[in-house]
């Protein structure tokens, strides 16, 4: 079976600067992936690429065997790629409502409004905000926040989703039941992923593997322990450590 996701030397310019280098990576159904790596090295320019919000410059990134992307050209635009998405500054809607949030996925997918209403209010007791649908996102507080952002990215049941490091501002009990509500939920529907880590910890709570990049080049893939016992560079070494 092809993997759901497949980079193939894949090389990103911006501004005719390299930002990517030959990245080969896939993932597979219902599998996570940490993506790490010291600042600048490419990893939100990476997530960008799988999305489909940018286009390879070179090499091709295939989607359940299809292509989806090919050099300056994206085949298979965001919204038809089954993935959902959170981001660092978590970009929840501020003028709309929690529910309201959770609605624009649903209701962009075509879903009829009855059963929107079921699917927000199941996965809002899911991650705990029973209730808190009519609130606005500035009246939750940064847990809640983090809860919301990822009700948003799975209410469409996606087949898999990205994470870019969206637990740098919790605190590390806040951030540990967040991690662990999130791998219960990836678990359940076998979604994949593909989460950027900033700690080793974080990497291994969440992932089957760890992809890292460096200079936009992917330096080592491989398990928490390979990793550990054979690191490809300094970097490898020291964030194994959980130095960085
Ligand atoms: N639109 C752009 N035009 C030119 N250069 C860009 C653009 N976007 C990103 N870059 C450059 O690409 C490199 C990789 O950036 P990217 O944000 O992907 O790194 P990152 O690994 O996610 O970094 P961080 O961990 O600091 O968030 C950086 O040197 C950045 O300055």
């Amino acid at each position: 079976m092809s993997p759901l996701l497949e980079l193939e030397r894949v090389s990103l310019s911006l501004g005719g600067r390299s930002v990517l280098s030959e990245v080969s990576l896939s993932l597979q159904e219902g599998e996570m992936v940490a993506l790490v790596g010291p600042s600048a090295s490419g990893k939100t320019s990476l997530l960008r690429l799988v999305l489909g919000l940018v286009a390879p410059s070179a090499g091709s990134i295939r989607i359940g065997g299809e292509l989806a992307s090919v050099p300056g050209r994206i085949l298979l635009p965001p919204d038809e790629r089954d993935v959902g998405a959170v981001f660092q500054d978590l970009a929840l809607w501020p003028h709309v409502s929690v529910s309201g949030n959770l609605e624009l996925g649903l209701a962009a997918k075509g879903v009829p409004k009855a059963q929107r209403t079921t699917a927000i209010e199941t996965m809002l007791s899911r991650v705990g905000l029973s209730g808190l649908g009519s609130r606005r996102p500035h009246e939750l507080s940064g847990g809640q926040k983090q809860r919301v952002a990822i009700a948003r990215a799975l209410v469409t049941q996606p087949r898999w989703i990205v994470l870019d490091e969206p637990f740098t501002n919790l605190d590390v009990v806040l951030e540990d039941e967040i991690l662990q509500l999130l791998a219960s939920l990836l678990g359940e529907r076998g979604t994949a992923a593909i989460l950027v880590a900033h700690d080793p910890r974080e990497a291994a709570r969440l992932a089957q593997r760890i992809a890292v990049l460096e200079q936009g080049k992917l330096v080592q893939t491989g398990t928490r322990r390979e990793l550990a016992d054979s690191p490809a560079s300094p970097f490898v070494r020291a964030f194994m450590r959980g130095e960085r």
